[in-house]
């Protein structure tokens, strides 16, 4: 298999002296296409730092943080920029949607920043895939909260990066919605062949994950 995404030795520093912390010590870890990934561990743990610096947002103290093999700390900041933009998808706890833009709009908004004219085919097979249909024209306030990621998971999906990165997708869900939103990433990453990577603390959720990787203290491991 190979790794879209690879963490290689990563460690993470903040502070010094008696003020260090290590929030990430030694992290090794691979995402392969088609393969949805879990890191779940306590608040604390080094979830967040893991997923910004995997994302490029933020650099490494020691380490290699790999993208379809190209080492993100080696390029430029606007190699690093527009190869996030291209190749890394986001998705936050509360979805990350522009609250004055409709449905639609927000994938207009994609396009635009890519240059590209709207593919209105595309995005309404992502509508019909997502069961978002009816909702094109609404505003993110109009829907539920399961609805809301539903669409931010198309959005992100939209783009066709080879990377998607969810941080708690699931935070303001109940469980049902929870197990809908976690089922949909599984088959989306199976179907469309993209390695997503979500970082939560529910384990309740790991049971659809193709792989589980555990972090406590900054330590992390391959369950
Ligand atoms: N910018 C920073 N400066 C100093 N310490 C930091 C910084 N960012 C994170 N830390 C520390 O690194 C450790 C890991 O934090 P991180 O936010 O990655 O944990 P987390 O698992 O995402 O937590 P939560 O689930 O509560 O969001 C914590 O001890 C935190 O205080």
């Amino acid at each position: 298999m190979t790794a879209v995404l690879e963490l290689d030795h990563v460690f993470k520093k903040f502070g010094q002296g008696h003020t260090l912390v290590t929030a990430l010590n030694d992290v090794t870890f691979q995402a392969a296409r088609g393969e949805f990934v879990a890191v779940i561990g306590p608040s604390g743990s080094g979830k967040s730092t893991f997923l910004t610096i995997a994302a490029g947002l933020q650099q490494a103290t020691s380490g290699r943080v790999l993208l379809n093999g190209q080492q993100l700390d080696q390029q430029s900041e606007n190699q690093r920029l527009s190869y996030r933009f291209q190749q890394v998808g986001f998705i936050l706890q509360s979805s990350n949607l522009m609250p004055f833009l409709t449905v639609q709009e927000q994938f207009i908004l994609v396009d635009k920043l890519a240059h590209r004219a709207f593919r209105k085919e595309r995005y309404e097979q992502f509508l019909t895939d997502l069961d978002l249909d009816h909702l094109s024209a609404s505003f993110p306030n109009q829907l539920s909260g399961g609805e809301r990621q539903r669409v931010a998971i198309a959005r992100a999906l939209y783009n066709d990066p080879s990377v998607i990165l969810a941080d708690e997708p699931t935070a303001s869900l109940d469980t049902e919605r929870s197990l809908d939103v976690v089922q949909r990433l599984a088959d989306e990453a199976h179907k469309r062949q993209k390695a997503i990577v979500m970082v939560t603390h529910d384990t309740r959720l790991i049971k659809k994950c193709d792989s589980v990787y555990e972090i406590i203290d900054g330590n992390m491991q391959k369950n």
